[in-house]
């Protein structure tokens, strides 16, 4: 018992003598969201080293959000694996055990009370969860210079950008040993981005935390990251390839004159997504003229991503983003309708 608590104690954690435990260590891990139905994920093996800065990237509807989802415990069931740990234990949670998730998952989760959002509500970003900021006031000036947050700031006059900020702060406020962020910085100017991930490499150095950082947008990846992960399109996980020796990437650095690449991330990944696609087809030409056009009716096949939530949702909440303006929409058409069947009702009288 005491033990269990000297471990789920966050500070505790993120003392440097804890730099030892790997903040993940997975080995073939299999998952499905539903029973008897093709995995989600195969035969998944990950080990994340202390101070690793991964990139974790793919093509959409691959599986990294379902991945990211895993390591913060979001999802905790239908999975088999040889080995699972995080922050050396098996059980998972975000803002337990030093992991923090800056993810979206919980704004799909719609509720009775829709619409009603912490992070929207009219009250100063000072008095969001006020009692971890009052424990962690070192912590929290630090991330408001960092990030540039005004406390004052109410939270339903906050542009995108300020909110997400803000929503930074609070998931930062205790010391992270697993940082896992899906796509959350994409709102934030570069300026901003920047500081931030300044930050974050700052964190893992200090503390021996890891971030995973999956994205699409990879203008600061290069100067960033120091490892970077593949969610293929066969549902397997790349190995976690060090940059600095990964052959691929050090290949295209090496480019130079009219083949250098400007961003050499966005080339790597974008080569390797082609690579993948190529692989799984044969419908390309050899000198890849449809690759592209292939590629996105591949993508146009998939169904929509968020329909899983949308289902389980069901009508119990009586509400679904754009229904009331189809319903409004669909009550004037048939008034016109019936006002139309009147008049020409009345014609034929008339004429009769
Ligand atoms: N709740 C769910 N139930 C069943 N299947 C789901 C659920 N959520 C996601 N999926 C499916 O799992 C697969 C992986 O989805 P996921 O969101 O992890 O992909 P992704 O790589 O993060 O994509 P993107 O880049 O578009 O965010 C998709 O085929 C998706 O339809």
């Amino acid at each position: 018992m005491e033990e269990e608590k000297k471990i789920d104690d966050a500070d505790a954690l993120a003392s440097p003598s804890s730099c030892a435990v790997l903040p993940v260590n997975i080995q073939n891990l299999t998952f499905s969201y539903e029973a008897n139905k093709e995995p989600n994920i195969v035969g998944l093996s990950c080990v994340i080293q202390p101070n690793s800065k991964v990139l974790l990237v793919g093509a959409n509807g691959a599986g990294k959000s379902t991945l990211l989802r895993i390591l913060t415990g979001q999802i905790f069931m239908g999975m088999s694996s040889d080995q699972f740990s995080i922050n050396g234990k098996r059980q998972v949670n975000d803002q337990f055990n030093g992991v923090a998730y800056l993810g979206g998952t919980w704004k799909r989760r719609r509720t009775g009370f829709e619409g009603v959002c912490p992070y929207t509500m009219d009250v100063a970003a000072s008095e969001m969860m006020a009692t971890w900021q009052e424990q962690h006031k070192e912590r929290r000036d630090e991330l408001v210079r960092v990030l540039g947050i005004n406390l004052n700031w109410r939270m339903h006059e906050c542009s995108d950008g300020q909110r997400k900020k803000v929503r930074i702060m609070i998931k930062l406020l205790r010391p992270f040993q697993l940082c896992v962020i899906d796509e959350f910085a994409a709102d934030l100017d570069i300026f901003s981005r920047k500081r931030f991930f300044d930050y974050l490499s700052k964190e893992c150095e200090m503390r021996g935390a890891a971030v995973v950082y999956c994205t699409h947008i990879f203008d600061q990846a290069d100067g960033w990251a120091s490892h970077v992960a593949f969610m293929q399109l066969n549902k397997v996980l790349s190995p976690v390839y060090c940059l600095d020796n990964y052959v691929p990437y050090q290949n295209i650095l090496a480019r130079s004159g009219k083949d250098r690449a400007m961003c050499p991330m966005y080339t790597l990944v974008l080569e390797e997504l082609e690579r993948q696609y190529r692989e799984q087809s044969e419908l390309f030409l050899d000198d890849n003229i449809c690759l592209a056009d292939v590629i996105a009716d591949q993508q146009g096949m998939e169904l929509g991503g968020d329909r899983h939530e949308a289902e389980q949702a069901g009508d119990q909440t009586g509400w679904v983003s754009g229904r009331l303006t189809r319903q409004l929409f669909a009550e004037e058409q048939q008034t016109k309708r019936e006002e139309r069947a009147e008049k020409r009702i009345a014609r034929e009288e008339i004429s009769s």
